[in-house]
């Protein structure tokens, strides 16, 4: 079998073309969407990322403002930007983007944003809501998977999902989303015993540990869904998933590439979620009556 390739590229597009438009709309109401990445250090990466999504905030028309603070900046200070962002009714969705240097509690910083304003979704009450059923911005990453699994609609419903990677920015909050559409949840991680054995039983694998070449198609049940949110560059500068992905396109039903799989749907949905903070701001905002 050879695995149909899903294209987040593609439809990363389309979703981004639907905010364009909604956003047009929220403009004839006076409120123009507005996210604040917050840049400390200048990890190359990182660098890449971030100009990637202010890229993306242009052509879709919100307003992006990038903040850049020197690596050796203290964490008050770091805190202090937070609290102005907070404060800024310019700003609907802040990201302050992870990792963050040296012994800085990104904890700490995650939790002094606005959870209204957390268009990450990483503060704890947004996890809180989240996996109370009740969620107000879904993290990034898990939702573009949820967006990817619909739009080649593959049924979540009573399906055998699994998950290796349980961190909070990826692999619990896809657990969540997974379990509400339905799925039977497994999650594994580093001391998973047989992880061979919970994969293969997966209709639907998603990997998400940051090591290349983790998942080999000899651990993929045939016809299986196989979501890769790995992005690693390898040797010769060549970005690579944590699946393996020459093996298990051989035996797997669909598969996500990298790049142009997963990575593109994450900043897609960062854009959906901060449309949706500004959409929420225009719904409470009560323009002064004219001529008062
Ligand atoms: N607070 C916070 N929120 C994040 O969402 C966040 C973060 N910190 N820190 C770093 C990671 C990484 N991340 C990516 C998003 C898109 C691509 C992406 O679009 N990748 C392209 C390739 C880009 C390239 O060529 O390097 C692709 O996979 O096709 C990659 C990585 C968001 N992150």
């Amino acid at each position: 079998m050879t695995a149909s390739i899903i294209d987040g590229k593609a439809l990363s597009d389309a979703v981004k073309a639907d905010v364009a438009k909604r956003v047009q709309e929220l403009k004839t109401t006076g409120i123009v969407p507005g996210l604040a990445v917050v840049l400390v250090g200048e990890d190359p990466a990182s660098q890449v990322y971030v100009r990637n999504k202010a890229a993306a905030c242009e052509k879709a028309g919100l307003h992006s403002r990038v903040v850049r603070l020197d690596a050796d900046i203290s964490e008050q200070e770091l805190l202090d930007v937070v609290h102005q962002l907070n404060d800024d009714d310019e700003i609907d969705g802040i990201l302050v983007q992870l990792p963050l240097p040296r012994d800085m509690d990104s904890a700490r910083v995650i939790e002094t944003i606005a959870a209204a304003k957390d268009v990450d979704g990483f503060h704890i009450s947004n996890a809180g809501l989240l996996m109370t059923g009740r969620p107000l911005f879904r993290p990034c990453t898990p939702y573009g998977i949820m967006k990817m699994l619909e739009s080649e609609n593959v049924s979540l419903w009573g399906a055998e999902a699994v998950i290796v990677g349980a961190s909070n920015i990826v692999g619990k909050p896809m657990a969540m989303l997974m379990l509400a559409a339905g799925a039977t949840v497994t999650l594994c991680n580093s001391k998973t015993r047989d992880l061979g054995a919970q994969t293969r039983r997966a209709d639907v694998l998603v990997v998400a540990t940051g090591k290349p070449g983790m998942v080999t198609g000899d651990m993929i049940k045939p016809g299986a869904v196989v979501i890769d949110v790995g992005i690693n560059r390898n040797d010769d500068g060549k970005l690579v998933g944590d699946v393996d992905f020459a093996s298990a396109s051989q035996v797997a039903g669909a598969i996500t590439p990298v790049p142009g799989g997963v990575g593109p749907m994450t900043i897609a949905m960062l854009l959906v979620n901060t449309l949706e903070a500004a959409e929420r701001r225009a719904a409470h905002h009560h323009p002064a009556p004219v001529g008062l």
